[in-house]
């Protein structure tokens, strides 16, 4: 079992505080990977919400190719920050030489274009940086999109916290948004693209559990979209999913629950809509997921939720205090950072619902 959490909040919050969130909750990885994205910018990235942040891990000659690549399409660096490493002897984590955040501002000849126009364009930069650096691992690039910053390492999550400097908090870098994963692989190899959360066109998830119908949704998603690539861990399916039903079906969230884990028959039949319900469960049943899982996900609107398998075979608890709902696999890792509230108003999402924390905090619970 992986450890999950995420922390959204009235108020920009250090990664110091996601480090805290999984602390406590040990016992459940085994150092394959930790992740974290951040949303909702703060700090010395505040300025430039509305402009492309490239989150990159690579070698020398990496760096070189992806500002090459940038360079030729016309984007123009506007920001850059270089995290400031601490390498001491000892700490177990498999660095890359580089870890580099850029901001650009937009090829020319897209200073008009429509925000639809600019999200295909930095997708298929990204998968384009992606595809050169391949070669060797001489780079990743994580995500290139708006307001979005994310950081992939492979190592124990307290050492990759001392080698980023992310344990003593500051004003610098924040976020409104912070979903972070530690890792315990349980497929394919260990590779930075792995470790969760996954983020794709403003959409974030990252799951603890498997997925046995894998295979059954990796064939079905590759012909669905060019950015279903990779597939490296099995949750990733749970994001490619995730993106279909919400943005390029358009139909709301509470429908992805339906698709991913449709009701019996026997209920659905029952149902006013059971004509829409049927007709996704027929059209779409290559989505549908199975095994032990917990979702957590953030839509480009910074909407948050979390849902569970249908038989609740993995945990998940929603705590929150008046400026701050966290989500965890663990109730101890809630404590940490939200010790003073009210516990009574926990939540321990169950296998019918999802549990969705919109942009005003508030908490609403849809039954499927
Ligand atoms: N242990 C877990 O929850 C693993 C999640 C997922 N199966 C992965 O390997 O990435």
């Amino acid at each position: 079992m992986c450890r999950i959490g995420a922390l959204k909040s009235r108020h920009y919050m250090h990664p110091s505080k996601a480090l805290l969130l999984m602390q406590s909750q040990q016992k459940g990885h085994d150092n394959s990977g930790f992740a974290m994205v951040m949303q909702d910018l703060g700090g010395i990235f505040e300025d430039y919400k509305h402009l492309p942040t490239l989150s990159l891990a690579c070698t020398d000659e990496g760096l070189k190719i992806a500002e090459d690549l940038l360079h030729a399409k016309g984007f123009r660096r506007v920001h850059q920050w270089v995290p400031e490493t601490n390498p001491q002897p000892g700490l177990d984590i498999e660095a890359m030489p580089n870890y580099v955040f850029e901001t650009f501002d937009y090829p020319k000849e897209y200073q008009d274009a429509s925000d639809k126009e600019k999200g295909e364009l930095l997708t298929d930069t990204r998968l384009e940086l992606r595809a050169a650096m391949e070669e060797d691992e001489k780079g990743f690039a994580y995500s290139f999109w708006p307001d979005v910053i994310t950081l992939k390492e492979i190592g124990d999550p307290r050492a990759i916290g001392t080698y980023f400097n992310l344990w003593e908090p500051n004003e610098d870098f924040t976020a409104k948004v912070i979903t972070a994963q530690c890792r315990q692989n349980t497929n394919y190899a260990i590779v930075r693209y792995a470790a969760h959360p996954f983020f794709l066109q403003g959409y974030t998830a990252l799951a603890n559990g498997e997925n046995t119908f894998y295979q059954k949704n990796k064939e079905f998603q590759s012909s669905l979209h060019r950015g279903y690539i990779g597939f490296e861990s099995d949750s990733q399916c749970f994001l490619y999913s995730l993106h279909y039903v919400h943005k390029e079906l358009g139909w709301p969230l509470p429908y992805y629950k339906h698709v991913v884990t449709p009701l019996p028959f026997e209920d659905l039949v029952k149902r006013e809509d059971k004509a829409q319900l049927l007709a996704m469960r027929q059209s779409l049943a290559h989505l549908e997921i199975n095994g032990p899982n917990t979702i957590i996900g953030v839509l480009p609107d910074n909407t948050m939720f979390t849902c569970c398998d249908a038989k609740k075979l993995r945990p998940v608890v929603v705590g929150r205090d008046e400026d701050t709902v966290a989500i965890s696999s663990e109730v101890c890792g809630i404590n940490e950072v939200l010790p003073d509230r009210n516990w009574e108003v926990d939540i321990y999402p169950n296998e019918r619902e999802i549990v969705v924390i919109d942009d005003n905090l508030e908490v609403k619970r849809w039954k499927q």
